[in-house]
């Protein structure tokens, strides 16, 4: 299986119309692999919360138009990060319902297959966590053709193992996980996506943005790691095409030689 991840510069002087179409010629570009990653929130920039608003779309609104016609002329399966998804209200044709970090997953032949909301959001008690409503919905996809499964989660959800338990229980031997992440923390980046490969015994594709926006510099260093817990491609700092190839079924492999997840202890009482 190819899969190519697209650490993207989120540069503040690009339109986010310009950066759509540069980033639509360059998922174009990725015929032959079988799936291709996007970071978080790219078309507008994660933390670039004061645009938030104006930059929301619904779920086929430009960014989702632009990506499943990218994603049919390749022939890939896109996971295309995520975007600010705009929701109308129950009952209503209005869209000024909650906001939220969604992730969008395209079949090759352009349709949206999934749709992941974002569950843990990141700020504490500023940007994103006040602005955005929360997922709640755990999101694997069966990827016809390289015939695994993909477990989705979005960068601060990286942190928490236990949404990944969820994933693995579900299926997923593939977790892909868009992000905007600081470089002040790349530390955490690389050794909590070795973490969650390890836990997991799983592949963890991890595609973060390059550049500075909004005044927060970000780690790039999108990473790919195999379920034993190696680095098999990690990209460096600036805008970068990280592709790799791997097989799938070193997961099962992994998971039967050394049943680390079938020795899970479940339902012990709390202390
Ligand atoms: O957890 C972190 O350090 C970064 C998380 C983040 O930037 C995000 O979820 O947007």
């Amino acid at each position: 299986m190819r899969a190519s991840l697209l650490q993207i510069d989120v540069r503040p002087d690009e339109q986010v119309a310009a950066r759509r179409s540069r980033v639509a010629a360059l998922v174009r570009e990725q015929a032959g692999a079988d799936l291709v990653v996007l970071p978080e929130l790219w078309p507008v920039g994660a933390f670039a919360y004061q645009d938030f608003a104006t930059h929301a779309e619904p779920l086929d609104g430009p960014t989702a138009q632009a990506m499943g016609e990218a994603a049919r002329a390749a022939r890939v399966w896109l996971h295309a990060g995520s975007i600010v998804e705009r929701t109308a209200p129950e009952g209503s044709d209005a869209e000024d319902g909650p906001l939220y970090n969604t992730s969008l997953l395209f079949a090759p032949d352009g349709e949206l297959h999934r749709v992941y909301r974002k569950i843990h959001r990141f700020g504490f008690d500023q940007g994103e966590a006040t602005m955005m409503a929360a997922g709640d919905k755990i999101v694997t996809a069966h990827l016809a053709g390289p015939g695994t499964t993909i477990g989705l989660a979005t960068c601060y959800d990286l942190r928490f193992p236990e949404q990944f338990r969820l994933l693995v229980d579900a299926g997923a031997e593939l977790l892909v996980i868009p992000a905007g992440w600081p470089e002040r923390r790349r530390a955490h980046w690389s050794l909590l996506a070795r973490a969650r490969a390890v836990e997991s015994q799983a592949y963890v594709l991890a595609c973060g943005t390059a550049g500075t926006h909004a005044g927060v510099e970000q780690a790039g260093h999108s990473v790919v790691v195999d379920p034993w817990g190696e680095v098999l491609a990690e990209a460096g700092p600036g805008e970068e095409t990280l592709t790799v190839e791997f097989d799938p079924a070193r997961v099962a492999k992994t998971r039967a030689e050394f049943p680390a997840l079938r020795d899970r202890v479940l339902g012990l009482p709390r202390p």
